[in-house]
């Protein structure tokens, strides 16, 4: 169990170092954001769900409203069409037939020119007649209306009288029974068009509430969630001659209760967490050597410092090697191992290899030119070699700069024996256009003897870990020794890399005296403008032209 659990924690381990992990810092200024984010959406989802309630409500009010109107319109026609004494038996009979098919309708009767009702068809004959307040609004649809009217009702009751002709109506206090929502946070005020009167007020809204919702011409819908304001829809139907406003007092955060809070935070610090491991992730994909290295190929970042091969009884420079460098502004300096592993494992090497023959050979066109037996090695990888186009490329750029095939070097190293077949394959269509080719790295892994006997290379080049290895009396130096015994019986040349002290120049050139060598004791790879130098100032006869230049 314990070791499942130390499993488990070794794989995290292994992903969370993987990834550039956020700072602390980072981290909460995302889950801020986020969280900030998050309430925002949540009252922008509710104020959205509440607007749209608010909606269907006001639609509600609206609707009751126009049947309302309605049934007052026709009950008014029917009386003033009637042609009965007015307050007579029949004439009251007759309203009383109105009244029972208007459910919307609380009592209809006759009025006065002065505005005095004297009979109804609940109450029958007023005597004396009910005085109705002065202050009369002028209305189009029902000529006079009067607002609340103390005293006809029940005391403290209030109504609305709507007339016509010598007819007035009072709607019924429980038209709108039905659609009341008993809140506290909504409600609705219904009022003339042009906010002269205030009809009817519903819910738990103050008379204040309600002016202040009416001021509003349009929609007002608060999307930044501040106190005061409060969520307004006002709806005035066309052909009618009201308006009517509904109004939500607390939306969005101030409606929401402490789950609807928490579960805004949480959802926000998930996804605060969430954006930063993936932004981490994202910027270590992006830090990473693959990506780097496309970014890098791309862009041309990639060249070449040229190390001198000195042919090592005379000191003279007879040529150079081509060495890839990489300066990136994430990863620093990346060696060539590195890179050029990677470029071939995910298929960027052709690219980048045409890209530094090209610049190799323009650097050293100037010396090829100058000294016709003067040489420039490139290194190849094996899917260089098998890329049929390669040659013609190769082809292409050597005739167009008017070089000789036969100063171009190229290095191959055999890196496993299914290569090798390939290798001969193609090896030998360039050593038929007349380039040179170099066995690299002789010694080590599958660079052996099958090899030199496969083909015909014109270099072998020995690895450095042999020539370090003189002096040293192990089974390296005592390889060397044989490489240098079956070497004289072939017709090929002989390169020495790593040469690092005089000392081995002189077990190397007891040997063979012909040898050619590179190494850090004559000079690292250099630039074009030092090589220039190097090769002014050439033969290395002493210690003294050993270079210090940079590599
Ligand atoms: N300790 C020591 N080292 C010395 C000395 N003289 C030279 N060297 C290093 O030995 C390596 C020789 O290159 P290589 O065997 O072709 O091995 C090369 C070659 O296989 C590959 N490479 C470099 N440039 C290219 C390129 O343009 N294309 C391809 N395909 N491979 C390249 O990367 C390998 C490593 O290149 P570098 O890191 O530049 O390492 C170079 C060079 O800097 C010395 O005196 N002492």
């Amino acid at each position: 169990m314990l070791g499942y659990f130390r499993k488990k924690s070794i794989i995290l381990d292994m992903i969370l170092s993987s990834v550039l992990l956020p700072s602390w810092q980072k981290l909460s200024i995302y889950l801020l954001f986020s969280i900030s984010v998050s309430l925002f959406a949540h009252h922008a989802f509710y104020l959205y769900q509440e607007q749209h309630s608010l909606q269907r409500y006001l639609e509600g009010i609206i609707e009751r409203t126009k049947q309302s109107v309605f049934q007052m319109r026709t009950s008014l026609n029917l009386a003033i069409t009637n042609d009965q004494i007015a307050c007579s038996d029949k004439d009251l009979n007759s309203l009383r037939i109105a009244l029972l098919k208007y459910p919307y309708i609380e009592d209809i009767g006759r009025i006065t020119e002065d505005h005095k009702l004297i009979c109804s068809a609940l109450w029958g004959p007023f005597t004396p007649p009910l005085e109705l307040p002065k202050q009369a609004n002028i209305d189009t649809s029902f000529r006079i209306n009067w607002p609340e009217t103390n005293g006809l009702f029940a005391k403290g009751q209030q109504r609305s009288v709507f007339s016509a002709g010598n007819a007035f109506v009072i709607p019924s206090p429980a038209t709108f029974t039905d659609l009341i929502r008993h809140s506290r946070k909504t409600g609705s005020v219904l009022y003339s068009s042009k906010k002269q009167h205030i009809y009817r007020i519903f819910d738990d809204i103050t008379l204040e509430e309600a002016k202040k919702a009416m001021s509003y011409s349009k929609n007002n819908v608060p999307m930044l969630p501040t106190a005061n304001n409060i969520l307004t829809l006002r709806i005035c139907p066309a052909g009618f001659n009201f308006c009517a406003t509904a109004i939500d007092k607390r939306t969005g955060y101030f409606d929401m209760n402490i789950w609807q809070w928490l579960w805004a935070i949480l959802v926000g610090a998930f996804f605060g967490m969430f954006m930063a491991f993936s932004w981490a992730i994202f910027k270590s994909n992006r830090r990473s050597l693959i990506y780097r290295l496309k970014y890098a190929i791309k862009n041309d970042q990639i060249y070449s410092l040229y190390q001198p091969k000195i042919q090592l009884n005379t000191g003279e420079i007879i040529g150079v090697e081509a060495l890839a460098r990489w300066q990136d502004q994430e990863l620093g300096t990346v060696s060539p191992d590195q890179f050029i592993a990677c470029a071939e494992k995910n298929k960027l090497i052709t690219p980048l290899t045409q890209q530094l023959v090209k610049k190799n050979l323009d650097d050293m066109l100037r010396y090829l030119k100058a000294n016709s037996d003067f040489t420039l090695s490139i290194n190849l990888s094996i899917q260089d070699l098998s890329n049929p186009s390669f040659l013609h490329f190769v082809e292409r750029q050597v005739q167009q700069r008017g070089i000789h095939p036969g100063q171009i070097i190229f290095e191959v190293t055999e890196r496993s024996a299914a290569q090798s077949d390939v290798l001969k394959q193609v090896t030998k269509r360039f050593l038929r256009k007349g380039y040179q080719i170099s066995l690299d790295d002789f010694g080590t892994g599958f660079s052996n003897l099958s090899w030199l006997t496969a083909f015909d290379p014109h270099e072998i080049k020995i690895d450095k870990m042999f020539i370090q290895s003189i002096g040293t009396q192990t089974v390296n130096q005592i390889t060397l020794d044989s490489i240098f015994l079956l070497v004289s019986k072939l017709d090929v040349k002989l390169v020495f890399e790593g040469i690092e002290s005089l000392e081995e120049v002189d077990y190397l050139t007891q040997h063979t005296p012909n040898a050619i060598g590179q190494g850090w004791l004559y000079s690292k790879a250099v630039d074009t403008e030092s090589l220039g130098k190097l090769l002014k100032n050439q033969p290395f006869t002493s210690t003294a032209f050993l270079t210090n230049s940079p590599d």
